[in-house]
Parts: C-alpha cells; structure tokens; sequence
C-alpha cells in the first residue's frame, strides 16, 4: 500500500541529511516540504523564532506538546545545555515511530524522552512518573482545542513556575482564540505576539510567547 507522507518525510531525512548533524535533518525536512510535500513542521521561519526563544531561556527542562515527525524536537533539542532534558508528547503512534528515528539520525536521543499518549494523561504524571518539579521552556504545537485546557491543567498541576515560558505555534492560522484571549487577559501572564508565516507559504501565522508569573 502507498506510504504515507511522515513515511516520506523520514526517507527524505535519511537520504539527504547527514548522521549526527541536526541542522543537516532540520534542511532536509525544510527542503521536502518547501520542494515535495507540505506537512506541519513549524518550519524555517517560525523556526528561527523558537530557536532564538529556546536560546534565550536556555532551559533546562522542556516539554513539547505535539511531536509529529519530531522537527521541533530537533530544532529545540539541537540547542539545549549538556544534561538539559526536553520531554515530547505524542498521540499518534505512527508519527510516533518516525519521530523516534527523526530524533536518533539527528543524534539527540539522549536529550529526549518522546512519550506516547494524551496531553491530558500525562500532563498529571510528569512530576511522579519523570521526576519533574517545573518545566523552564513549554512548547504547544498539537491540538489547537487542547492549548487553553493544558495550560490551565499545567497550572493545577503545579508544572509552571514564575518565569517559566509558553511558547504557542499557530495562533493565526490554523488560530487559538481561546488561549490567546486567556494568556493576553490573564494577570498570570505576560504575553507577547512573534508576527510570521504559516510555513512554508505566504499566509500569515505567528508565535506568542508568554511568562507565567506564578
Ligand atoms: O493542526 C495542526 N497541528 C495539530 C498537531 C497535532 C499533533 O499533536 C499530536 N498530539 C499530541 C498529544 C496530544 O495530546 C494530542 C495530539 C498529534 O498526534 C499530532 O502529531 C496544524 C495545522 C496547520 N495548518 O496549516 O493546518 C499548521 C500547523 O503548524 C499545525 O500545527
Ligand atoms: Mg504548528
């Protein structure tokens, strides 16, 4: 039967990028995406936003929401300090599994831990089960209906600290109303809007960053 297109993507990846070389992995998905097939990769754009976010915080404890084919796991992971842990939740276990070899040809599977499962099911288990206290640097990029109910079960949940960054992928397009209402109306947070493009085209689509502040 035809493969699909994470299934491509990873070909891509293990044809066109070098072992062990992050960046080259990171060109290679740019380059199918941009060339091939479109998929939702944060891309080059927004990526070099999140890059200079990631690098600024500098964060020791990480959690992604939505792996996908994992190019955000390698873009963040990529720039994390020596012993720095970055924990990825994914639903899909087909995705699952093209992340995890995305993450290995990349080299950074020592730096991530790609769990499988819900949002909402693990989010309760990250201090029991991983040992996690709070999370320095958050990035949302899976369900745009689950942004605003697991950033407020984070907060429950007692996985935020003062200062720790939320970064949200698609708050244009495909759009998150309700989080961004709640970020940029909430006490808790200082929110600030990265203007971009959906990736890979000329629509408009940005980042927004907010600072819990406990
Ligand atoms: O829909 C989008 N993203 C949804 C992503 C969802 C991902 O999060 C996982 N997940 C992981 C854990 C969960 O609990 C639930 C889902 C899903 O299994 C999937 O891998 C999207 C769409 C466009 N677009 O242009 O249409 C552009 C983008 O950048 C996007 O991110
Ligand atoms: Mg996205």
């Amino acid at each position: 039967t035809r493969s699909t297109r994470p299934q491509r993507l990873l070909k891509a990846v293990q044809k066109h990028a070098t072992r062990g070389d992050p960046q080259s992995v990171i060109s290679a998905i740019d380059h199918f995406c941009r060339h091939s097939e479109w998929a939702m990769n944060i891309g080059d754009e927004k990526g070099s936003i999140l890059d200079s976010v990631v690098s600024e915080v500098n964060p020791e404890k990480v959690l992604e929401l939505g792996t996908y084919c994992g190019y955000s796991t390698v873009r963040i992971a990529r720039l994390l300090p020596p012993g720095a842990r970055l924990i990825t939740l994914e639903f899909n276990a087909d995705y699952a599994a093209i992340a995890r070899q995305v993450i290995i040809w990349a080299g950074l599977e020592d730096k991530v831990q790609l769990v499988e499962g819900a949002s909402e099911d693990w989010i309760p288990r990250m201090k029991e089960h991983f040992g996690i206290e709070t999370f320095d640097f958050v990035f949302l990029d899976h369900w745009k209906d689950r942004y605003l109910p697991d950033t407020k079960l984070m907060e429950d949940c007692g996985l935020l600290r003062k200062g720790t960054v939320l970064l949200a992928d698609n708050v244009i397009c495909p759009g998150v109303p309700d989080y961004l209402a709640y970020v940029r109306n909430s006490l808790s947070y200082k929110s600030c809007y990265f203007k971009s493009h959906l990736e890979y085209t000329k629509a408009e689509d940005g980042l927004e960053k907010s600072v819990f502040l406990g």
